[in-house]
């Protein structure tokens, strides 16, 4: 029965067949009639109809509601495309006109498939898997020990290394806490780089405060490390050194393998935060070396909040929990698993195995297209390392655009700069200022994630609605003119008040 309801939510889709991601996608989105977006307009409906013929971006977007307004606003410069598609889609959920989805890093949308496999967990399978005294235990231990064993494969571990967590937060704080505690009578520091995600250096900072001492290293202008810098700063009290698989504002890939081999070299445990690279690209922990590594659920079209940690056998990785209870999990995460997700996880796991070459692919031909399209404006610029870089993650600045303008001028795609714009702080992006970008073009950054669900018409829409807009808000723009003029910037001593 749900799992009807399910299917007909995907509009029939058998979820049971290989993946045809066009009609998935198509059949979470459809683009809207004219009929549906003249009933949306409910002020100005004669203005609108006039408007109908060349619809405004804008419409989609969540200004739905003031289509007709007469302040000029960047999106009017905006008009429909030849080969793009004319407007944003909007979603048949039932949650209304949605703007394009280009922020995978944040969130992945949940595989149809995965959700068919949670669904029994709600029904029939509700044993608590750690019951192991009757069969409604057993029966959904065993589902959870097979996805143990899909989540183990896709990095080549051992089921029985791998540690469900809340997510890749968590794990992050149980690496970083638990090894550091663990070995606290014999060392006392911890290497990291300045790059991390925010829980990675928020957990950083608190062992600072309980004593530790922390080497941040820097990273160079692309993004990367420097091998000889890491090996200078191991000492014979370092107990781990934390670096990230695939940086989730910018894409760039560290050199996971050679850090394995210095780490393993010097006796010092390596943990990557591979929340961004797990599923995405090849990582062997056997391979590369790695003691412990983070995954989280959601960024592989899996549910959210779950993940797993990673934690080597051989050689024995000891860790302190940071959550005590009854054990569970080899003692060193008690709770009840939520089988639900764990098994929605699972499967996730499962399909980004099967689909790897297929989603690799998809991603890298978008992300080849998104990115030539958008370097072809002038004054832009790919931030972080071409090469060491995962396709699905594209970060540019547009010089002379300020970020906030632009995305709100671009309200009909779904995006994030990684910036002030989208946080509550006023700082611009850490991760950019690491790299030796300046204030303004760390401003003006916006990043695109490209995942198992974009459309290539998507992206031939992104293209053109961005190179419309930067052009708007750059005829807005009194540097601009100068820098058309030819003035050198830089040469000007502007007068302060
Ligand atoms: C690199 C990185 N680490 C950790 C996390 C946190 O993951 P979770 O949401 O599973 O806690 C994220 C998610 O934003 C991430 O991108
Ligand atoms: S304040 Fe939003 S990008 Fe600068």
């Amino acid at each position: 029965m749900l799992r009807h309801t399910t299917t007909r939510l995907l509009n029939n889709i058998s979820t049971r067949n290989a993946i045809n991601r066009t009609t998935i996608a198509a059949a979470l989105r459809v683009i809207p009639t004219r009929k549906s977006l003249a009933t949306s307009a409910t002020k100005s409906k004669a203005k609108h109809d006039e408007d109908i013929d060349d619809f405004k971006l804008v419409v989609h977007t969540s200004a739905d509601s003031k289509p007709a307004a007469s302040k000029k606003t960047a999106a009017d410069a905006s008009s429909p495309g030849s080969n793009a598609l004319k407007y944003a889609y909007q979603e048949r959920s039932g949650f209304g006109t949605r703007p394009i989805y280009l922020d995978v890093q944040a969130t992945t949308p949940t595989d149809p498939r995965v959700l068919d496999q949670m669904l029994k967990f709600f029904t029939g399978l509700y044993g608590n898997p750690h019951s192991n005294t009757h069969s409604y235990g057993w029966e959904t231990n065993n589902e959870i020990e097979k996805a143990r064993e899909n989540v183990a494969k896709v990095i080549g571990a051992n089921p029985k290394e791998i540690i469900f967590t809340s997510g890749a937060t968590e794990s992050n704080n149980m690496a970083l806490k638990g090894v550091a505690r663990f070995y606290k009578k014999t060392k006392n520091h911890i290497i990291t780089t300045r790059t991390e995600h925010k829980c990675v250096l928020e957990a950083a900072r608190a062992m600072k405060n309980e004593g530790y001492d922390i080497t941040f290293l820097n990273v160079n202008e692309q993004g990367l490390i420097d091998l000889k810098e890491l090996e200078k700063a191991i000492r014979p009290e370092t107990c781990l050194v934390s670096v990230m698989a695939v940086n989730n504002e910018i894409g760039v890939m560290q050199p996971i393998k050679e850090i394995g081999s210095i780490c393993r070299k010097h006796k010092v445990f390596f943990h990557t935060d591979a929340a961004q690279a797990y599923g995405k690209i090849p990582l062997d922990v056997n391979e590369m070396n790695i003691d412990l590594m983070s995954v989280s659920s959601h960024k592989i079209y899996g549910p959210k909040g779950v993940g797993a940690i990673y934690v080597r056998r051989r050689p024995r990785v000891r860790l302190e929990p940071i959550i005590s209870g009854g054990g569970q999990e080899r003692g060193l995460r008690s709770g009840t698993l939520s089988p639900p997700l764990v098994c929605g996880f699972g499967e996730a796991a499962r399909l980004v195995r099967e689909e790897y070459e297929a989603d690799s692919e998809h991603i890298k031909k978008l992300s080849k297209k998104l990115t030539d399209g958008l370097l072809s404006i002038e004054q832009t610029t790919l931030n972080g390392s071409p090469i060491h870089h995962f396709p699905g993650c594209v970060n540019i600045s547009f010089a002379y655009v300020e970020g906030e303008s632009l995305l709100m001028a671009l309200r009909d795609i779904a995006l994030s700069s990684g910036s002030a714009c989208t946080s509550a702080s006023l700082e611009p992006s850490y991760v950019l200022h690491a790299l030796g970008k300046d204030d303004a073009l760390a401003h003006s950054s916006i990043r695109f994630g490209i995942g198992r669900f974009t459309t290539e018409e998507e992206i031939d829409y992104v293209i053109k609605a961005i190179k419309e807009r930067v052009e708007f808000l750059r005829e807005l723009s009194p540097l601009w003119e100068m820098v058309k003029e030819g003035i050198d910037l830089n040469s000007i001593e502007w007068s302060g008040h």
